[in-house]
């Protein structure tokens, strides 16, 4: 194939790729799509699939940005709105996850949900200034109450916030989308202040210098264009070659809802899925691709072949809020997918094992850490 083979064999190992190189395999036609996606396979270094057992718990619906492609945003007038959970409701349903053998608190929120004056106030009635002060309360009752390992998800922090959530967090994660900044012009980001691009890239960078495993990644099929995908990708593999401290690269797939902004708009192709996800192997060195499963129903086993080595999140216990419509496959039946192309499937923590150290982990979540590590394996 023309295009593959204008690339080095050391340039794909090293994951040296040049704009021009990346932009080439996203347009990749016909059979060379085959030849992409079995290069991109041929980068495996294992036959495992790996997936984190959670439970998802939105800490507040509230969020300042409006997304074009979000329903996990509510109004503070809406009577179902979640404006704050309560502590002891998370600790509830933490409990019950744990009986489930859930080992990840997935703390995922809207953004800057303290500049609205509900939530304030709800703040402060409980004792606390901000967001980040109730997050780091509930982290921290996690690890007090449960064996469970906090992740939080809470879009831009500072950081100040992000220093401070790193004392009871196992890792952290924001999506980013996409580094374009023409998208805060469309339908996607147009009111949404926080998908400032430069914004994510310095709470990834942030995030970097803090010695936080994170996880980020890129929303396909926003009204983006190719080339723009191949920034995004290079802008993350900039990062993890500044700071080495992202864990997973999650490609995800948009889907359209009614009643939001973006209805509309096409879905991504399976190819232009295909594409990315193999692109993204060979970029990348030793951080895992993540494609959610819940968003993939039909066509999920196709990214083990192009190289995806990880679900993500799979809750037992709870739905994806963000996709509340899109529930969870059974973890037998993602075993069973991933068994039929002759790959296994195992467990894994919020924290991928090379960042179990005292480089990233303080002394206390480190050593809970390595004991609920020796209970999966
Ligand atoms: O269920 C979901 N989990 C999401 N997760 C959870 C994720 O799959 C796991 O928490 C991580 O793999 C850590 O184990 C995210 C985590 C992040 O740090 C950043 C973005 C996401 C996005 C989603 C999502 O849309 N739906
Ligand atoms: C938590 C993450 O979920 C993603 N997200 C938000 N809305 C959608 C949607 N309609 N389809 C797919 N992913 C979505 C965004 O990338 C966000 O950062
Ligand atoms: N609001 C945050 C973001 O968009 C967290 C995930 S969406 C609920 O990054
Ligand atoms: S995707 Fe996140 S930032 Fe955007 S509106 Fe939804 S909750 Fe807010």
């Amino acid at each position: 194939m023309k295009i593959l083979s204008d690339i080095s064999n050391s340039q794909i190992k090293e994951g040296n790729l040049s704009k021009e190189d990346i932009l080439n395999l996203l347009n990749t036609k016909q059979n060379d799509i085959t030849d992409l996606m079995s290069l991109a396979n041929s980068k495996r270094e294992n036959n495992i699939i790996t997936y984190s057992k959670n439970v998802f718990i939105p800490l507040t619906e509230i969020c300042i940005n409006y997304c074009g492609y979000c329903t996990f945003r509510k109004d503070p007038t809406d009577s179902k709105a979640i404006i704050l959970k309560e502590k002891s409701e998370v600790i509830s349903q933490l409990k019950i996850a744990e009986k489930q053998g859930c080992k990840e608190a997935l703390l995922t929120f809207g953004e800057q949900a303290d500049e609205e004056e509900v939530v304030k106030l709800a703040l402060n009635k409980m004792g606390f200034e901000n967001m980040t002060e109730y997050s780091y309360d509930i982290c921290e009752a996690t690890l007090n109450n449960t064996n469970l390992l906090p992740h939080t998800n809470a879009g831009v922090l500072s950081y100040d916030e992000m220093k401070s959530l790193k004392e009871v967090n196992v890792s952290m994660g924001m999506m980013l989308e996409n580094s374009s900044s023409r998208l805060r012009k469309t339908d996607a980001h147009k009111n949404s202040p926080g998908k400032d691009p430069k914004l994510r890239v310095k709470t990834i960078a942030d995030a970097g210098k803090l010695k936080i495993p994170y996880t980020t990644g890129i929303l396909v099929g926003i009204g983006e264009t190719k080339e723009e995908i191949a920034e995004s990708l290079l802008s993350i593999k900039n990062l993890q070659d500044k700071y080495g401290h992202i864990q997973e690269i999650i490609i995800q797939n948009f889907r359209s809802k009614p009643g939001i902004p973006m209805e509309y708009y096409a879905e991504p192709s399976v190819l232009d899925m295909i594409r990315t996800v193999s692109v993204a192997k060979l970029l990348f060195e030793d951080v895992s691709i993540q494609v959610p499963p819940n968003l993939n129903h039909e066509t999920n086993q196709i990214f083990l072949l192009c190289g995806a080595d990880d679900w993500g999140g799979i809750s037992p216990v709870s739905k994806d809020y963000v996709n509340p419509e899109a529930p969870w496959p059974e973890i037998e039946h993602m075993k069973h997918l991933t068994n039929y192309v002759g790959l296994d499937l195992k467990e894994r923590l919020a924290i991928y094992d090379k960042y179990i150290n005292n480089e990233y982990l303080n002394e206390n979540i480190l050593n809970r850490t390595i004991k609920l590590k020796k209970s999966i394996s």
